[in-house]
């Protein structure tokens, strides 16, 4: 599924009237029915809504609803925040169409008579701003989203909670709080957002009949789900064998560390990568084999349990390669590390402390053949790029793809929506997962996930999509199972839930 901005929203609207045929009088028709059609079932033994209408096609889309709630027997009246002028278009014309069959219309709004109508109605459709709105809420509109958040009514809004931008990085000055979205034809950037996806409370994408050749070159961002992972993951060769499935290598966990090269590595072998070496210092191989039976061990020289140095030579053979986790900022561990990457030329996962050892070296990365791949969370984000957090939090998907442009790099930037960016500017949004991920290990087993993926026989994004959708996916289904809640997730247990979200996924 595409995600897109305000403006790509507009193009895909402009091709599909413009290649596709389809006037915007039915796009409009096909928005407001297909939400009308949702909140009737949803609102069954409701009588009384409240439409609220703004001047652009958003309150368009308020009529189209208004006249179909109106037709299945529901009490409406729509509240026209806009003068009779205002109105145009589109909108003018499904305006026409509600008055024709009776429709009541109430203009010259305040907000106060608004408030004395409230509670005649059970629920309350906003319609108010859509994808164009610009800038400051202006003061005509402020009281009427300050009342709906304040009401105790339903709100269900129209394509976005009204006031809300489409897009990442614009301030969101005020807006409705939403108990639930119709979202038309595709999500919004700001859905994905950790500021923005709470005013949009449950939501739905409705479909409008826009066809799919007018995404191609209008949107570069995709929501990774389950159909794309079926269509993407490969099947089990019946005649392959271990050599065939990736034999990969995870470097470091210092000795107070070991738990975090554990957690990689069994994730890797769970998520069926064929062979896996656990690189490490020699104290922590007997704690390692006592949880992880399946690995292998190559010894890292070591003073006092900190990384010192190995021939980067002993890596060569590996299909994929996970750095970093557990293993420690020491000076003379970070050589090694920057070493390991300018030497070999495989893919590699770099996490963790390995980010902070890849930080210097970054302008040397570029002119590889095979993919780096970082997967930073916000902070390590912050510390590579020099953005503060807040910036990153505000504009996430631009400065991954500036950064991934920049230094060559896929980068799996996590958080409650991890975005994954290609080199070349792709991106996908990975929203599974619950609050029982924010816990130590968890970041260590998505990495010996993607290292499992990127091994396999799929396109580097498909892989990381797969792995972060399948991480996100195991937390959930503990959960919703009953085995663990969001406090007693272990990363471990996210690990364990991998067979039953490789069953489940093998069903579909
Ligand atoms: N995508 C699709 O395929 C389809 C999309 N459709 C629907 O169209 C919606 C987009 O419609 P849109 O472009 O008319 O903009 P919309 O959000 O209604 O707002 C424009 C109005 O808001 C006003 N305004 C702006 N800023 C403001 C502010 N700060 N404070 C106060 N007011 C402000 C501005 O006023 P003006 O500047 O003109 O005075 C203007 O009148 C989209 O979200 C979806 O619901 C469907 O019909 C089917 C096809
Ligand atoms: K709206």
């Amino acid at each position: 599924m595409y995600i897109v901005t305000a403006e790509e929203m507009y193009e895909i609207d402009r091709y599909a009237i413009e290649h596709g045929g389809i006037d915007g009088r039915i796009l409009m028709e096909n928005a407001g029915r297909a939400i009308a059609e949702r909140l009737i079932k949803q609102e069954a033994g409701s009588q009384a809504a409240a439409v609220i209408v703004g001047s652009g096609n958003n309150g368009g889309d308020g009529f189209v609803i208004a006249r179909y709630l109106l037709q299945s027997g529901f009490r409406v009246k729509v509240y026209q925040l806009a003068s009779n002028q205002k109105i145009t278009g589109d909108a003018l014309y499904h305006k026409q169409l509600f008055i024709n069959q009776q429709g009541l219309i109430e203009d010259n709004v305040d907000a106060e008579m608004l408030q004395d109508d409230l509670p005649n109605y059970h629920f309350v459709v906003d319609a108010i701003l859509g994808i164009g709105v610009k800038g400051e809420i202006r003061s005509s509109i402020r009281p009427f989203i300050d009342l709906l958040n304040k009401s105790d009514k339903k709100v269900i809004s129209v394509d976005i909670p009204s006031g809300l931008p489409a897009n990442e990085g614009i301030d969101k000055d005020i807006a409705v709080k939403a108990d639930f979205t119709y979202v038309v034809e595709s999500p919004k950037q700001s859905l994905f957002t950790e500021w923005g996806a709470p005013y949009y409370g449950e939501w739905e994408v409705v479909p409008i009949g826009i066809p799919e050749q007018a995404y191609s070159n209008h949107s570069s961002l995709k929501r990774w789900g389950k159909q794309a992972f079926v269509s993407t993951f490969p099947k089990r060769d019946t005649y392959s064998h271990k050599g065939s499935h990736g034999k990969g290598a995870v470097i470091g966990g210092q000795r107070t560390m070991p738990g975090s090269v554990t957690l990689t590595a069994s994730a890797a072998l769970k998520s069926g990568a064929g062979l896996l070496t656990i690189a490490t210092v020699e104290d922590n191989i007997p704690i390692i084999a006592s949880k992880c039976t399946e690995a292998m061990y190559q010894v890292l020289e070591d003073r006092d349990g900190v990384i010192t140095k190995n021939h980067t030579d002993l890596f060569k053979a590996f299909d994929g390669l996970a750095i970093g986790m557990g293993m420690g900022r020491d000076e003379v561990t970070a050589n090694f590390s920057q070493k390991l990457i300018q030497a070999l030329d495989m893919p590699m996962v770099i996490d963790a402390d390995g980010l902070h050892h890849l930080k210097p070296i970054l302008n040397t990365v570029s002119e590889r053949n095979h993919p780096i791949i970082i997967t930073p969370h916000f902070g390590e984000m912050a510390m590579l790029t020099g953005y503060t957090i807040d910036e990153m939090k505000r504009k996430p998907f631009s400065i991954a793809k500036e950064f991934a442009d920049q230094y060559q790099l896929y980068v799996v930037l996590k958080g409650k929506f991890t975005i994954i960016t290609s080199p070349y500017g792709d991106q996908i949004v990975n929203d599974t997962g619950n609050a029982g991920l924010a816990k130590g290990g968890t970041g260590d087993v998505l990495s010996g996930i993607l290292l499992a993926m990127i091994m396999q026989n799929q396109s580097t994004m498909a892989a990381l999509g797969n792995a972060c959708y399948i991480h996100g996916l195991s937390a959930e289904m503990r959960v919703k199972s009953g085995e663990n809640t969001e406090i007693d997730l272990l990363a471990s247990d996210v690990i364990d839930g991998l067979s039953n979200v490789f069953r489940t996924l093998s069903d579909v």
